[in-house]
């Protein structure tokens, strides 16, 4: 099976140490898959690597999520309403490995009189991409069939915002088993003790909650978010992203400068691209806001 990513190794965490290295703060979009529809799903993702994420968070579309606002509840509701499923998502995410693939060979035909094979897939999607889901779908699934068939598509990372207190951790095993890195979320309102239980567990990075209530862009970000940081980086050196309300170049920069090793951005991207005249207005929209931001960041 092509790999997704540049490299099967390439995990959310071994990214944040790279990006630490070279004094760097990670983009990472989040956005609905099957809105407006799959193909152009495919097309956001190679678009929003070629910007320079270094993390993608693909929404998998569930009928009743709670944590989000009305623009992601409504990219949900769209793409359901397409027929958007999970083997659908699978098999784009699929094409996409194996496009690469394709990709790859065609150039090694057209050139491989001058350059060695280098058995190496040249990948479309060079960063890892988190799949974003509730907690439901992948119980329909069953846990392990779940992970092991998002690990065998090259998926490094998952996000599940409503896995009850008492199954985070046997999810967590079985995430690691598949070499899936479970991210877990703490938030303004997490006690300080809960904070540093989450923050132990989760895998890949930490994700700070920016502020209380449900997913979609602010005209502002909390100045309590410095402090959250750095209450959380005194209990561990595991990097941290902040999230929720993120949608200017002003709170990326703001963000980064309290010391968030990453910022996530959602909502402001989903509208851009599920909300435009057509899907290809949306993909060029979307690619000035994520180059916008990526020039924000340091
Ligand atoms: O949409 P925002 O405000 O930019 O926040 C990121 C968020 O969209 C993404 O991480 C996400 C999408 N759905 C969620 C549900 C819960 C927590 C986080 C999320």
């Amino acid at each position: 099976m092509a790999a997704l990513t540049a490299s099967p190794t390439v995990g959310l965490a071994e990214t944040f140490t790279r990006l630490k290295k070279q004094g760097k703060v990670a983009l990472i979009p989040y956005i609905t898959a099957g809105d407006p529809d799959l193909s152009t799903t495919a097309e956001a993702l190679k678009l929003l690597d070629s910007c320079g994420s270094d993390i993608i968070e693909l929404g998998v579309p569930y009928s009743d999520p709670l944590a989000d606002g009305p623009v992601i509840q409504a990219a949900a509701t769209r793409s359901l309403a397409r027929g958007t499923n999970f083997n659908a998502i699978l098999s784009m995410l699929k094409e996409v490995g194996a496009n690469a693939l394709c990709i790859y060979f065609s150039f090694c035909a057209s050139k491989c009189s001058h350059y060695a094979f280098a058995g190496q897939v040249v990948p479309q999607i060079s960063c890892p991409i988190a799949l974003f889901t509730y907690y439901n779908p992948i119980l329909k699934r069953g846990v392990d069939n779940f992970m092991s068939t998002v690990r065998d598509i090259g998926i490094r990372g998952l996000v599940v915002p409503d896995v009850p207190l008492e199954e985070t951790e046997s999810l967590q095993k079985e995430a690691m088993k598949n070499k899936i890195e479970l991210v877990l979320f703490t938030t303004p309102t997490t006690p300080t003790d809960r904070m540093k239980a989450i923050v132990e567990a989760s895998e890949g990075f930490v994700y700070l909650v920016s502020s209380i209530g449900v997913t979609g862009a602010r005209a502002s970000i909390s100045g309590h978010v410095q402090t959250l940081l750095r209450e959380i980086k005194e209990s561990t050196t595991k990097p941290v992203a902040v999230g929720f309300g993120i949608s200017k170049p002003e709170h990326v920069q703001q963000v980064a400068g309290w010391g968030a090793d990453g910022v996530i951005v959602g909502s402001a991207m989903v509208k851009l691209l599920g909300e435009a005249q057509s899907p290809e207005e949306g993909l060029k929209e979307l690619e000035k806001f994520a180059k916008s931001l990526k020039s924000a960041l340091p």
